[in-house]
């Protein structure tokens, strides 16, 4: 399985040629502006995009946008919800109940207000939220920024069993030592564009 952008351009980034395997997690660096939020969001198709993209050799324009984000699907470092509870933004709550625990979240917090999540119980419950729907490729922009160190470590743990689990994931991170833990694959993208860069 792998998820295949060819020519990959917005109106100020790119082209961009990627390829994501599945079971398999690829790491992006580079400076900040230099396009890589862009990147992931055009991979999931949430902005607008020249080029080709396709998942398996189907490609995205064979299918409708929520179809192809249930397959490939991004994670915002400061994720939108849309409700004022954390539980009505699931459908299926003991699939939910399953995935807090890998991601050190109690299950009071599904009662809660969103508001009252703290910034990083919001950054991990939105990874869970995209998790109950069981893409192929998850597309994650800085996941830990709001975390302490252990906590990141609990959530790269869950990350490497998602791996485990033939799960692709694309991670676009500023933390040096976690790019090092996570990669199997690593690129740097600069104004120049997406470069490979060799397994330390
Ligand atoms: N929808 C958009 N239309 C036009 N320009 C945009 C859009 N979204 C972001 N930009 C600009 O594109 C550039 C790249 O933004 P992007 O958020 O992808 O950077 P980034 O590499 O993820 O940065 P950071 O590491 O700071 O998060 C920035 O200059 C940003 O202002």
């Amino acid at each position: 399985m792998a998820l295949l952008a060819r020519q990959l351009a917005g109106a100020v980034v790119g082209p961009f040629d990627l390829e994501l395997e599945a079971g398999r997690c690829t790491v992006v660096t580079g400076p900040s502006g230099v396009g890589k939020s862009l990147l992931l969001r055009m991979l999931a198709d949430l902005d607008p995009c020249r080029g080709e993209v396709s998942l398996d050799g189907c490609s995205r324009s064979s299918m409708s946008g929520p179809a192809w984000r249930r397959q490939v699907t991004y994670v915002a470092a400061e994720p939108g919800w849309w409700a004022d509870r954390v539980r009505a933004h699931f459908d299926d709550l003991e699939a939910v109940r399953s995935l807090l625990p890998d991601f050190g979240l109690a299950d009071k917090l599904l009662d809660q207000p969103v508001s009252q999540l703290s910034t990083g119980e919001r950054q991990r419950m939105a990874m869970v939220r995209a998790l109950v729907r069981q893409p192929r490729f998850l597309l994650l922009d800085e996941p830990t920024s709001a975390l302490d160190a252990d906590t990141t470590l609990q959530v790269e743990a869950a990350f490497q069993r998602l791996k485990q689990q033939g799960m692709g994931l694309l991670v676009v991170t500023h933390n040096e030592a976690q790019a090092q833990r996570l990669h199997d694959r690593r690129l740097r993208m600069t104004r120049q564009g997406l470069a490979e860069e060799a397994r330390a």
